[in-house]
């Protein structure tokens, strides 16, 4: 890539013409209720399914933290009565808690430490995307070491053997899939409010819900059971912690949503990235309590690392729920200052362009799906959308569907030598019953025996494709693929492509354009980090400090640095241990984004400028 003329970086880059606003950031606030579309009738779609993300997971230990004092109070949750759950403004709260998002708390930084770098990104981005030549033809998971003689060989077969298949387009009348992540510091609420959600949805139960209240009950952890919605593991159960990503989907009128709960504590931010990585907004959730809101967005606080990250990882939308409202009171004065520091942060620093904050309580459910009566305290202040109208309201993402096929395996539900039952996303392309295609980085060749939509209703999450339909970039798969399988070998991480020219060539080394984050120690030639990208988490090694970039201009300020300090851009040489898949940003976005990280923190994120495969340019000639 010529950078004659340095990049087009500006401090007011446009974000607008890049992810397709417009100029006039709506603001609800002042709008009646009766402006705001009423979205009573959803239907029920689906339940949930916890991705098994081992690598990431049960394993890791968490820090002990000290008790939270706003919490629903185990014997004050309000009754379930026949009829869905009532809002209530006199809900009370009371009792403790074994965790705390407290001990992250240091200082709020008095400037900006991100603004720059995560601009740049945005820069970035914005000028690969231009430099796109041509249509490109869940935890993460740990590589897996492969017999390089044998691969390569399969690779070879691979990028000459075009594989055929029909051209499709989506049917005009689909309504448009929105994935959306859920971020936000430990215990915000994420997921009592988005199992509280789907039940107001009718995705769960009454049955299942005076279930899990009364098991919860049994275990001391009353004020959880929405949260057991989507928390599925004892694990995560007896602990009150979100450990893993959890699936959901559910449907309205408009659109058909998917979601990723993503956990909140810090030891599982890989699994954060993992959601992130694969969604087009974001639900960031914050917790309105005194002191509990400071301790999620002080710097170590995840409020502030998740928003940075998502941004870094390309999703550019955000809703923003102001949660346990009934904490406060509803009171606006609190709102309000949340809303100040908050915006200017996600604006300013994240580089988010339109962000919408509605008022919330997960626990009693108020503002989540039916609008505020009249007589609410929130009321006097707030006429905006409810939660779902919020993400209603979310522009629907463009897909690369006729692009070349590129399915992320999350999960392996069920594996023999012969077939695989696969959870997945495609992120170009699509595909449907018969198609041929190649399992990288293995390039084991498969055929397509099922693939449907991933929104299925059982409680257990199926192993296996239950009908055939075409499935276009965008939709979160279940499929089922014949061959001849090494079991061990197939894990999340995983891409599913074509062969011949559409082909995705597993490689080693990659240029990618970096912003350093916040970190204690520079980044060096030889600085080992993990890569984490799509479902995909390698070890990797910096092996080339290639330049640093001048964050305005993106003129190369310095030739072959010796560090990069923290708040660098710089264009570096990673390379990881085995192959993995991932190509240039500007043939695949999704599978052009990475993020670094060390010592349990994110050192940067960046987007990658070239991904040398040496063997795809030789073979092709
Ligand atoms: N008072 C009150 N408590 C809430 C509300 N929402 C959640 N909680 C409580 O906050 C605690 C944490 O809720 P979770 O849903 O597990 O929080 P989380 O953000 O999903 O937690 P992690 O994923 O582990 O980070 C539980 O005790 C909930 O009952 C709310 O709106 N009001």
């Amino acid at each position: 890539m010529s950078r004659k003329g340095g990049y087009d970086y500006d401090d007011a880059y446009d974000y607008d013409d890049a992810y397709g606003y417009d100029d006039d950031d709506q603001d609800y606030y002042g709008k009646s209720q009766e402006e705001v579309s009423t979205l009573s009738n959803y239907k029920a779609s689906a339940s949930t399914t916890k991705t098994q993300y081992s690598n990431h997971s049960a394993k890791q230990q968490i820090q002990e933290e000290p008790a939270v004092s706003h919490r629903a109070g185990d014997d004050e949750m309000f009754a379930m009565d026949d009829e869905a759950p009532r809002p209530s403004a006199s809900f009370k709260i009371g009792g403790g808690s074994p965790k705390s998002p407290k001990k992250q708390a240091e200082t709020i930084p008095t400037e900006p430490a991100v603004l720059p770098q995560v601009q740049q990104l945005r820069a970035m981005e914005k000028e690969v995307s231009e430099l796109s030549l041509r249509p490109a033809s869940t935890s993460p998971a740990r590589v897996p070491k492969v017999s390089s003689v044998a691969k390569l060989s399969a690779v070879e077969t691979a990028i000459t053997t075009a594989t055929n298949h029909k051209q499709r387009q989506r049917p005009s009348g689909a309504k448009p899939a929105v994935n959306f992540v859920v971020v936000g510091h430990v215990d915000a609420g994420k997921s009592t409010l988005m199992g509280h959600m789907l039940y107001l949805l009718g995705c769960v139960n009454k049955k299942t819900v005076m279930k899990y209240k009364q098991e919860a009950q049994k275990m001391g952890k009353s004020s959880f059971y929405y949260a057991w919605i989507l928390d599925e593991t004892d694990e995560e159960r007896t602990r009150g912690v979100t450990m893993d990503i959890a699936r959901a989907c559910f449907e309205t009128e408009n659109r058909k949503y998917h979601i990723l709960d993503a956990p909140g504590h810090r030891d599982f931010i890989p699994n954060m990235i993992t959601g992130a990585s694969q969604s087009d907004a974001a639900l960031l959730v914050i917790c309105a309590t005194r002191g509990e809101f400071e301790s999620g967005f002080d710097l170590g606080g995840q409020t502030r690392e998740h928003a940075l990250l998502i941004r870094a990882l390309g999703v550019s939308h955000i809703v923003v729920a102001v949660n346990k409202m009934d904490t406060i009171d509803w009171g606006k004065d609190r709102f309000d200052e949340i809303d100040a520091i908050l915006r200017t942060f996600l604006v300013r620093q994240a580089g988010f362009t339109k962000t919408t904050f509605v008022p919330v309580s997960g626990i009693s459910g108020e503002n989540l799906v039916q609008p505020l009566p009249a007589s609410h305290p929130c009321r006097k202040w707030y006429n905006g959308p409810t939660l779902i109208e919020a993400l209603e309201q979310l522009p629907a993402a463009e897909r690369p569907e006729n692009m070349p096929l590129r399915i992320v395996v999350n999960d392996v539900l069920k594996s023999t030598a012969n077939v695989l039952g696969l959870s997945a996303k495609v992120e170009a392309g699509h595909i449907e019953f018969g198609d041929k295609v190649f399992l990288m980085p293995r390039a084991d060749l498969a055929t397509v025996k099922g693939v449907c939509i991933d929104d299925h209703t059982g409680a257990a999450p199926p192993t296996m494709a239950s009908k055939s339909e075409v499935c276009f970039a965008g939709d979160q798969i279940l499929i089922t693929l014949a061959g001849n399988f090494e079991n061990e070998a197939i894990t999340a991480g995983n891409v599913i492509c074509r062969g011949g020219l559409d082909c995705l060539v597993p490689c080693k080394r990659f240029t990618v354009r970096i912003v350093v984050f916040d970190v204690p120690i520079p980044v060096i030639r030889g600085t080992k980090a993990e890569l984490f990208a799509h479902s995909l988490c390698a070890p990797c090694t910096v092996k080339m400090l290639k330049c640093t970039l001048d964050k305005a201009t993106g003129e190369v300020l310095k030739e072959k640095p010796r560090c990069l300090p923290k708040n660098s851009t710089a264009l570096v040489v990673l390379e990881t241990d085995t192959p993995v898949n991932l190509e240039a940003y500007s043939k695949c976005k999704p599978l052009g984004r990475i993020s670094l990280r060390a010592n349990g923190i994110t050192i940067a994120a960046g987007i990658i400028d070239t991904a040398h495969t040496e063997v795809n340019a030789a073979l092709r000639g």
